[in-house]
């Protein structure tokens, strides 16, 4: 590991226990800052209940941390936004958010489109298909943002609980996290070789860094923000924290793969300096089963610009 790594480590690695939600309320009404949760959610009415009512108890009614609780809905066909309303979010459909700017799948676009639709200072992305979690995730990833004045993104980082039916549970879950994007990092940025969940999809960034960001529509989110951060704004506007252990809905390995795919060409195109479609030759996932034969997968490659050169941005200025 890069001496420059290590020092990170030891500089900007914290543990969810070290923040308490009732420090954070006085230091970030100190600061007069405020967070925003956002959930991604797309088919998730199984879980995104859970998530939100917990963080609602706690963090909204418990200690007044959580400012804005909103959940954008990404085409779901199921009952993920009743469901979550009912459990106390403000629900917003990606597709009706800044509808002149048009609408496209991923999560990578509900995130995107979220910065539409709040207005906090601090922004906080959780999961809602978590079945191992709890309010301390987003204690910790807002007491690891307002630790250093220098921090712009923090990543969460926990053990990885695989539970599926007919297999012991084991801590070996983060498939493509563990076989894509740390290897990837590892080889072509290996000052970021340091960060144990590229791909957690519990982190936070402040606005002003979200808003500034090229995001992809799709998978692609994480690892290009870790990537964009690190190369505009070095390595210590990056933190991480401890936030124990997370488990969550596993998608089958050929679903995976389309993942993969996405993020191997975000990973060329930030190599190369190109625009993510640029960067490949075909954008399409060729997969055999000997069920079903070849099923051609389209790749998402579409990336949104900075929401800062947008119009209507900022939703209030329209
Ligand atoms: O089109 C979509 C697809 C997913 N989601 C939501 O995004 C979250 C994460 O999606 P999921 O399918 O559970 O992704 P994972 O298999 O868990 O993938 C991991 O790796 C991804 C790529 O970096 C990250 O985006 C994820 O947060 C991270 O958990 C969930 O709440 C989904 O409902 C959407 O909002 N829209
Ligand atoms: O981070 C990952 O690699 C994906 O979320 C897949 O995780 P899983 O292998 O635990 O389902």
């Amino acid at each position: 590991m890069r001496p420059s790594t290590r020092e990170w480590l030891s500089a900007r690695s914290h543990v969810h226990t070290d923040f308490d939600a009732a420090d954070l309320v006085t230091r970030l009404e100190a600061k007069g800052e405020s967070v925003a949760v956002v959930v991604p959610a797309r088919n998730e009415a199984a879980t995104v209940g859970d998530v939100v009512a917990g963080l609602r108890r706690e963090l909204v009614e418990t200690q007044p941390l959580v400012h804005e609780l909103v959940v954008i809905d990404s085409d779901s066909t199921d009952d993920t936004a009743r469901v979550a309303a009912d459990a106390g979010a403000t629900v917003h459909r990606a597709a009706d958010i800044a509808p002149h700017l048009g609408a496209h799948p991923g999560k990578g676009e509900a995130l995107w489109k979220s910065l539409f639709v709040t207005t906090a200072d601090l922004l906080v992305f959780v999961d809602a298909d978590l079945t191992e979690w709890g309010p301390h995730f987003v204690t910790g990833l807002v007491g690891a943002m307002t630790a250093d004045p220098g921090t712009l993104l923090v990543k969460g980082w926990y053990d990885r609980v695989m539970d599926v039916p007919g297999r012991a549970p084991s801590t070996e879950g983060g498939r493509v996290t563990e076989l894509v994007a740390r290897p990837a990092l590892d080889l072509w940025w290996p000052e970021l070789a340091g960060v144990v969940q590229p791909l957690a999809g519990e982190w936070a960034a402040r606005r002003s860094l979200m808003e500034s960001l090229t995001v992809p529509t799709g998978y692609g989110i994480e690892i290009a923000s870790l990537l964009d951060t690190h190369t505009r704004h070095g390595l210590d506007a990056i933190a991480q924290v401890d936030l124990g252990a997370r488990a969550h809905r596993h998608q089958r390995d050929h679903d995976l793969a389309v993942m993969a795919a996405e993020l191997l060409a975000v990973v060329h195109a930030r190599r190369h300096g190109e625009p993510v479609d640029v960067a490949v030759a075909s954008e399409t996932l060729e997969q055999f089963t000997r069920e079903g034969g070849w099923r051609t997968r389209p790749v998402p490659l579409r990336q949104r610009p900075p929401a800062t050169t947008q119009p209507g941005y900022p939703a209030g200025a329209r």
